[in-house]
């Protein structure tokens, strides 16, 4: 009932007008039917008596005229109403569903499989749903109303007859209910094959894929691998079909039965000289419309069970707790005076994982610059995530001048934060705007964008651009009719460092591998410019390229886990460790013969 309410509540909520016009017309629509039967009976009556006078005949003709102009129009018109309801709440639904995601400020719900399962289906459902509960209810007061008129009509004629047929509906009923509860448990089984059927369906189809999946031939492959997930989605999907056939046939067959033998018994009476032409009239529509309006009643009853129990994850998605506690007085965030320090960090990504971060402590006094360096896997960029707050330490803590990054709002953190994340974003947009979306405030700010684009040396190639600065960085969508421009990784690695300068005088700038896709001038120019802009600024500088390391006021080397190693170059050069190490194998292969 909480799910029926709550979409109940959000189709009324995307508009009030509209559903009640729609209430009115449906219990309108519902009373024609029974109104017809009645009205037909009686014409036959009059007829068949000899009784009529022109005047009642004209009367009951122009009512059955006018029932059944209104029988013609009122499908149409509240088809569209139910359209134009079903869009709206659309609307209103996935804005909803968004901006509970927004809730999320962590990673850890979109790293969640069992979670991305519930929101797959809060999306697939979520939009349609409560227009389906909805309309489903109205049509529920509308069978119930044609059930009702047809009921007291036939009962007029035969009681009996009336009690049976309303007693028949039990069964029906209770099967409908459990069927639509097997079906939703099935659509909610499929849920995992289905996502990953659509994995499989949008590697084959992208375009950063395309390139592998045709040098190693893995089409065929990954196509037998999604129609395998189809198969199995459609087993169970058959399953469900075959099971409401044999069910759906076995009401079906014994309604039909019963109402044969109550026309046999009314027809038996008539020959007796007890009932009408119009009485049979009626009966035969009574019966038919009762039947009709069970099946309708059945049918939507259904219909809000299934539609509910999967609206469920629709609500669960709402009303799921945040993944990160954000205090409800958060301190405010000062800008930066003395320094980041991580302090005895214990970090694993689930309980499931190894620890990825064990006992981590260092310092990013402000104002300074710090290297970051170690082997892949060491636990670098996950620094950086939480360093942003992406998720929480399991132990120790993370303190911001001292105060712990939990007590802060973790957007007002972030405002605070400049970064190039080693899996930068590429976004199929302009290029403007793929600067612009470092900094909202200055998207409309063509010279702060050009003065981000020159800093990160990308101002030449984006000036070079067929349309520059509004030239479409994508080839998956037209601009205007025309395709847009593909660029290469070094320069989209330019653009994202753009981003980051973009946002500028922040308090805290992190580059994670800045240039790992430039060539070697261009990582001379953006170092240099780097050099520069990190000078005086508090920033952290990941890179396994020793050599643009090597500057920082201090470098923290991380080998497992743990800070292995701190200290200046020369002093890690000294201590001949972890650093020396690989600072003389890059060395080396820098060396002629
Ligand atoms: N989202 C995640 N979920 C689970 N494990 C993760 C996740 N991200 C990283 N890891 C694991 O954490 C460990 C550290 O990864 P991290 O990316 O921090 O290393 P890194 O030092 O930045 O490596 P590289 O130099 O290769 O970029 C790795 O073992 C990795 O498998």
């Amino acid at each position: 009932m909480r799910a029926v309410w709550a979409a109940v509540r959000l189709a009324w909520e995307s508009g009030r007008a509209r559903l009640a016009a729609y209430g009115a017309l449906t219990a309108a629509g519902a009373l024609i039917p029974p109104a017809v039967a009645w009205l037909t009976r009686a014409v036959l009556d009059l007829l068949t008596h000899g009784a009529a006078t022109p005047a009642a005949i004209a009367w009951l003709g122009a009512a059955l005229t006018g029932c059944g102009t209104a029988a013609a129009v009122l499908p149409q018109v509240t088809l569209y109403l139910r359209e134009e309801i079903g869009r709206r709440v659309g609307v209103v639904a996935q804005d909803r569903l968004f901006r509970a995601t927004e809730r999320f400020a962590g990673l850890a719900r979109f790293e969640d499989p069992a979670f991305l399962d519930t929101l797959r289906l809060a999306l697939q459902y979520g939009g349609a749903t409560p227009g389906m509960v909805v309309m489903a209810a109205f049509g529920v007061v509308r069978s119930a109303l044609a059930c009702a008129a047809f009921l007291g009509a036939l009962a007029l004629i035969s009681p009996w007859m009336a009690a049976l047929v309303a007693i028949t509906a039990a069964p029906a009923l209770a099967a409908e209910i459990w069927l639509s509860r097997r079906r939703a448990a099935m659509l909610i089984g499929i849920g995992p094959n289905e996502r990953r059927e659509l994995f499989y369906q949008d590697l084959l189809l992208s375009v950063p894929a395309a390139k592998e999946i045709r040098l190693f031939g893995l089409a065929g492959h990954l196509r037998g691998l999604m129609r395998e997930q189809r198969t199995t989605a459609n087993a169970e999907r058959r399953r469900a079909d075959r099971r409401e056939l044999t069910v759906q046939g076995v009401m079906g067959g014994a309604s039909a039965l019963l109402a044969g033998a109550g026309l046999l018994w009314t027809l038996v009476e008539t020959l007796g000289g007890g009932r009408t032409v119009g009485d049979i009239s009626l009966f035969v529509a009574a019966v038919a419309g009762v039947q009709a309006a069970i099946t309708g009643l059945v049918g939507e009853i259904a219909t809000i069970h299934g539609q509910t129990l999967l609206f469920g994850h629709y609500l669960t998605v709402l009303t799921a707790v945040p993944d990160l506690p954000v205090r409800p007085d958060p301190r405010p965030v000062p800008a930066l005076a003395r320094g980041i320090e991580f302090r005895d960090v214990w970090f694993r990504y689930s309980p499931e994982h190894e620890w990825v971060l064990r006992g981590v402590s260092f310092t990013v006094p402000y104002g300074r610059s710090v290297g970051l360096v170690g082997r892949n896997g060491a636990g670098k960029s996950t620094v950086v995530k939480l360093l942003c707050r992406m998720y929480d330490p399991d132990r120790g803590s993370i303190l911001w001048d001292g105060a712990d990054l939990r007590d802060l709002d973790p957007a007002e953190l972030r405002r605070r934060i400049g970064s190039v994340f080693q899996d930068y974003m590429t976004y199929d947009m302009s290029a403007a705007e793929n600067i612009g979306l470092g900094d909202l405030a200055a998207m409309g700010d063509r010279d702060r964008i050009a003065e981000a684009a020159g800093r990160a040396g990308a101002a030449g190639f984006v000036a070079a651009l067929p349309r520059g600065y509004d030239t479409l960085l994508s080839r998956i969508f037209l601009d205007g009719g025309e395709t847009g421009v593909h660029l290469s990784g070094g320069q989209w690695q330019r653009l994202a460092l753009a981003r980051a300068y973009l946002r500028g005088g922040r308090d805290l700038l992190i580059l994670d591998e800045p240039s790992s896709g430039l060539d070697a001038e261009a990582e001379h120019e953006i170092h240099s410019g780097l050099r520069r802009h990190r000078a005086g600024r508090t920033n952290l500088l990941i890179s396994h390229r020793l050599g643009s390391i090597r500057e920082s006021d201090l470098i923290v080397v991380l080998d497992e886990g743990q800070v292995a190693e701190r200290g200046s170059h020369d002093e890690l050069l000294r201590l001949g460790g972890l650093y020396a190490g690989l600072f003389a194998i890059q060395a080396e292969g820098y060396q002629v013969g």
